[in-house]
């Protein structure tokens, strides 16, 4: 069975490329000529469509993104027969030679987070998933099962330590008292999401056991990086929040290794953008694919 960190560094090396194309695949937004005759009241007919359109957006992006990110709360809206999409866009990425990772920001009491890491992680799992994104809030002891989980299915998980949105703070930078005087609650998350990371290691030096940082924070995301040296950060918000290729650059180790940095609306609508409109949609969606590669590639060390 592959280990999932040195499986990801590997496709990172393969495709010269630390970009991770999230898959939000909000219907307003899509192409016209995908919307065009759907009634965007039949679930059923959005579905379909959707997933058409996505299987596109990952054949447009797949020699240049090493892994894709479908978010699972824009197929969950549409019901059963966006669950069936989810499970036909999870497919085709993995056919086309892209892992998946799914966004679900998973979490549970224990005996419940065992369910949801057997449901998703790994080739073999129902839903046959590279990662899954886990909530770490509830403590250490639903994280446990995720873990084991990963490490059975050959598979990963990113852990939510410093979330990209303007409210993470509210509870993420609380300095704690008593025995972790002095420590963020996201720091005290970054150690623990590292000792999971350097207890699951492989050849890459790098777990399989990620974290999560937003772009949004880059000062906490350099602190980080060197907190947690064994973890691959996932670094979201880039483009449509804000965060910018400097931004991240400090995500990456001295190699320029261990981080992949996501982008969802400014690559899969890319289309809707002054830059790009020139192009069909499918070109504009590979064309800032590429670019958002080239920009990662020469603000990175290494
Ligand atoms: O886990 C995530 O991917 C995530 C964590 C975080 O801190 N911030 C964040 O934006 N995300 C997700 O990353 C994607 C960002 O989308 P864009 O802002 O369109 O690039 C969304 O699917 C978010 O749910």
């Amino acid at each position: 069975m592959e280990h999932f960190g040195d499986l990801l560094a590997g496709q990172v090396q393969q495709k010269k490329s630390a970009v991770c194309v999230g898959i939000d695949p909000r219907w307003k937004s899509l192409p016209e000529s995908i919307r065009a005759g759907v009634d965007s009241g039949d679930r059923s007919a959005v579905a379909k469509a959707t997933e058409c359109y996505c299987r596109e957006v990952i054949d447009a992006v797949a020699s240049v993104t090493p892994v894709v990110k479908p978010q699972a709360a824009f197929f969950e809206l549409l019901g059963p027969a966006g669950m069936l999409a989810l499970a036909g866009v999870i497919k085709h990425a993995t056919k086309a030679g892209v892992l998946v990772l799914l966004d679900g920001k998973r979490g549970d009491i224990g005996s419940t987070a065992e369910g949801y890491a057997d449901a998703y992680l790994g080739r073999e799992s129902a839903w046959g998933c590279d990662a899954l994104t886990v909530n770490p809030y509830l403590g250490d002891d639903t994280l446990e099962p995720f873990v084991h989980g990963a490490v059975r299915h050959g598979a990963g998980i990113f852990v939510l330590v410093k979330t990209s949105n303007p409210g993470s703070g509210f509870l993420q930078d609380q300095v704690l008292s008593g025995e972790n005087q002095g420590q963020t609650v996201f720091e005290r998350m970054a150690d623990l999401v590292q000792s999971h990371a350097a207890a699951t290691q492989g050849t890459s030096g790098y777990g399989a056991v990620g974290a999560v940082v937003g772009a949004t924070y880059p000062q906490q995301l350099a602190a980080l990086r060197q907190r947690m040296p064994n973890a691959w950060i996932l670094i979201p918000g880039f483009g449509a929040q804000g965060g910018t290729a400097a931004d991240v650059a400090h995500g990456f180790d001295s190699q320029g290794r261990g981080a992949i940095v996501n982008s969802s609306r400014g690559v899969i609508f890319a289309y809707q953008s002054e830059q790009y409109k020139h192009l069909d949609w499918q070109s504009a969606v590979a064309k800032s694919a590429h670019d958002m590669a080239q920009q990662l590639g020469e603000a990175t060390p290494g």
